[in-house]
Order: C-alpha cells, then structure tokens, then sequence
C-alpha cells in the first residue's frame, strides 16, 4: 500500500557499552581506563518498500545494529565516543549499498579515576553524576558528514555576582529586581565541528571546550564576574569559545534557571538577604542561544527555523 509520500528511519536505542581498555596492552599492568555510554543507531536509504509493502529485504533487524555497537567497540582502538561512532557509522555505509544516510547519537558517562592520599588509582573510578557527554555524527554517503559534541547536566552556581533589572514592568509583574541572586544552571550544550573534525583529538578539544565554558561562567577567581542576566552570561561563554576554537562551526546552548528563592523569615523576626533559600526546579526558565562563527554558518544552520529541532 501507499497512500502518502513518507520519510523514514529506524534503529536502536539504549545500547549500553561498557569498554575497559588497558593502554599499555599488558597483561600485567593493573591500569585501566574506562569508557561507558548508551548508542543509539538509526538508518536511512532504499527502505520504502519495507514500510509500503512489508518487504524486509532492505531492513538490517535492529538486533544486528546492536550486535555491530559491541563488535566495533572490541575491533576498533579509540579514546574518544566521536571516533567509535565515526567508525561505527562508516561500517554501515561500508556494509550495506542501500543505506545512505546514517546517525549515531551517544551519551557517555562520566567516570573519575579515584585519587588516594594524592595518587591516582590504577583501576578506580567514582561515578561523575548527572553530567554526560554527548556525540551525534550523521554519516552520509555523499560525504556530507557532521560531527555534534555537547555536553548536558553539568550543574554549575554563581553564589554571588549575579542580577536581574532593568525588565519590563507591567501588571503581572511580581519579580523585584535584583543585583545579587543565585544563579544556578545545567549546562546544556553541544557544538558542530566544521569539515576538518578534530578525528584522533576529540578528547582534548572537548575538556578544553568544556573548561572554556566553565572560566567564563565564573570569571576570575578572585572576585569573579557580574552577570546581568542568563543571556549575557551564555552569549559571552559561547563567543569566546568560538574565538579559542576556530574548528567550531556553531553553538547551541540551553540553560535553565533553577531558581533559588529567599525562604521567609521575617516571620521569625529574622532578615534573610540570599543566606538561606530554597531551590524550585519548576518551572525553570529555559534561556536558549546558537552563536555561529560567521552569518552564512547562520544562514546554513538556522536552527530556531525549524520547528521539529
Ligand atoms: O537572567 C534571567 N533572564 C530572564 O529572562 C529571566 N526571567 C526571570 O524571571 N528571571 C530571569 N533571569
């Protein structure tokens, strides 16, 4: 049957993949490192007639995607997610003629080696919490390949050195302005790397991005940095950044404003000036911003255009 003109992909999801890998490849040493994330595959090319038809001949059965995670984790040497999920996409493209267009989502967790009395342990990890780090390559026979690298839940807080003023006021308005708050947020990021994606090098440009952002959210550590509202702060930590990384094509960034409210005490006849508050993670305000090296990367990726994002 085919009754409407169709778009189509499918894949897997969840695949979790553990890899300890031991670098010197000695079967004495004790040293490991780790690498744990979740895959998520998804296909697309000559598929129509397995939706329009139930021909299964061009359909690779999600459980042989799932399989091929875990194949190509053991086959391939890599020290960062951005290279096994270019290798994982190009094995696809390789092995199967009718697919044309192949992405690879990952979440990786964060593992930190445990540091005993001032010495890092050989094969000990504390897991990292919330924050993840993530890839999305979209391979595609033509050769137009993208490379996204992000970075989500990284919980950062400016205890001070943060307001809000100067907004419109109106009848509904109930907000004071304010020139010390709390701001908390959840980084959520990611970048496109352009053509040249750093293969081999993801690992150090990401914790140099990742550390980027943080130094300009806090300022100097002395003192640190006025900010005058979540879109200041965000439009300066993603500028820099793309001035420190020219390979970088484009930003996205979502912060939430976890909120931290004053807990009223003048009940108890106590004043209370941002000493004790509470946190109200709903809602948040959700502050959004993609920063692009140049206006034809703009015009290219107009990310807010699409709806569907
Ligand atoms: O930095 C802020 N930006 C806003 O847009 C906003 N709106 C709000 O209620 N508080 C804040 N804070």
């Amino acid at each position: 049957m085919k009754d409407y003109p169709l778009n189509m992909r499918y894949g897997k999801s969840k695949v979790h993949v553990m890899k300890i890998i031991n670098p010197m490849n000695d079967e004495n040493s004790k040293f490991r490192d780790v690498f744990d994330f979740d895959v998520e595959v998804l296909l697309q090319g000559d598929l129509e007639s397995a939706y329009t038809y139930g021909d299964n001949t061009p359909v690779v059965p999600t459980d042989t995607m799932k399989n091929t995670c875990y194949y190509i984790a053991k086959k391939v040497h890599f020290d960062s997610t951005e290279d096994y999920a270019m290798d994982l996409a190009d094995h696809f493209l390789q092995k199967y003629p009718h697919i044309d267009q192949v992405d690879i989502k990952i979440e990786q967790n964060s593992w930190n080696r445990i540091n005993v009395d001032g010495e890092y342990h050989d094969h000990c990890f504390a897991f990292g919490g919330n924050e993840k780090h993530n890839c999305h390559y979209r391979a595609n026979r033509n050769g137009n390949s993208k490379m996204k690298s992000g970075i989500s839940y990284l919980r950062v807080m400016k205890a001070t050195q943060s307001g809000f003023e100067g907004y419109p006021m109106c009848d509904l308005t109930t907000l004071p302005p304010t020139k010390d708050r709390v701001f908390c947020t959840d980084i959520m990021t990611t970048w496109t790397y352009g053509d040249n994606p750093p293969k081999g090098k993801f690992q150090t440009k990401n914790m140099e991005i990742r550390s980027n952002f943080i130094k300009v959210f806090s300022g100097p550590p002395k003192g640190g940095e006025y900010s005058k509202s979540v879109q200041e702060t965000m439009y300066k930590m993603c500028c820099t950044t793309l001035k420190n990384h020219p390979e970088v094509d484009f930003i996205e960034m979502t912060l939430p404003n976890i909120h931290h409210f004053n807990f009223d005490l003048t009940r108890f006849g106590m004043d209370n000036k941002n000493e004790v508050l509470f946190r109200s993670d709903k809602p948040s305000g959700t502050i959004e911003c993609t920063v692009y090296k140049d206006e034809a990367t703009k015009q290219e990726n107009n990310t807010y255009e699409n709806y569907t994002r």
